[in-house]
């Protein structure tokens, strides 16, 4: 049953819409008769970008094609369900492709297991994409992680460096996209809550998040100097002034 929204709940998704819209335009993310590959990791993010491009189809004066992929990777103690997903897919009218994939961890030396998973899920979907004549691959980061890891990344590896919104990558054969670019994780979570997405994925035992928290709680914090302090981070990255820097 179709559920029914009062008209704040429908304004905010319409809002969500309109802003990733918003990224994939400035980005120049996708153009008409495009074929995107959307990375599905089961997560609220990733589904709710599949749902939005999805969506975003019927009112545009443009065709473009998309596709699911979710990798499982099977010696890592997690899986989400696949039954879900693929009837979530079927009902946004979108093929979803199932990778099963091993990360072997006890071959990936002194790399952290998520780093070597993570580079292995990657591997899987820039294979598949390019196996199947797909150039443009979406991903589902938002604000927040792109704001967090430029904060990791001025700390630990004194650099300024973060999530690209887009990115051609092994010249130019394949796109990587990111249209939730300019969406906070606070808004992704509401938009979830109210499509009513399963959050299908259980936490990885091998996950850490010991520093992405503590970039986090930083950013969380420069919100009291100025509550828009996330999208000025998220800009400052486009407005460097040189002449004012050592
Ligand atoms: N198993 C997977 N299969 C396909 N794509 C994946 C998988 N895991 C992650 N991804 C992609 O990488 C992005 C970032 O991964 P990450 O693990 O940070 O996401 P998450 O926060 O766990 O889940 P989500 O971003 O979907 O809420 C996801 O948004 C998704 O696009």
């Amino acid at each position: 049953m179709q559920k029914r929204y009062t008209k704040q709940e429908q304004a905010f998704i319409q809002k969500v819409r309109q802003t990733a819209g918003k990224a994939i335009n400035q980005y120049n993310m996708i153009s008409a008769d495009d074929t995107v590959m959307v990375a599905v990791s089961g997560g609220k993010d990733s589904l709710a970008l599949l749902e939005i491009l999805s969506s975003r189809r019927k009112g545009m004066p443009i065709h473009y094609n998309i596709h699911a992929a979710h990798i499982i990777t099977e010696d890592v103690p997690y899986q989400i369900d696949t039954v879900w997903l693929q009837q979530f897919c079927e009902d946004l009218n979108v093929t979803l492709h199932l990778v099963t994939t091993k990360a072997n961890l006890a071959t990936a030396g002194k790399k952290k297991p998520c780093f070597a998973c993570s580079r292995n899920r990657r591997k899987e979907l820039f294979q598949l994409t390019h196996s199947l004549g797909i150039k443009k691959l979406a991903f589902g980061h938002h604000l927040d992680d792109a704001v967090e890891t430029l904060v990791m990344n001025m700390a630990q590896h004194a650099n300024i460096s973060s999530i690209p919104a887009q990115l051609q990558m092994f010249e130019n054969k394949l796109e990587v996209i990111r249209p939730l670019i300019l969406l906070t994780n606070a808004e992704m979570k509401e938009y979830a809550r109210l499509l009513n997405f399963q959050s299908l994925k259980k936490e990885c035992p091998y996950e850490d998040h010991t520093i992405r928290q503590k970039a986090r709680d930083i950013v969380e914090q420069m919100t009291s100097i100025n509550p828009k302090a996330r999208i000025n981070l998220y800009n400052s990255m486009k407005k460097i002034d040189f002449e004012y820097l050592p």
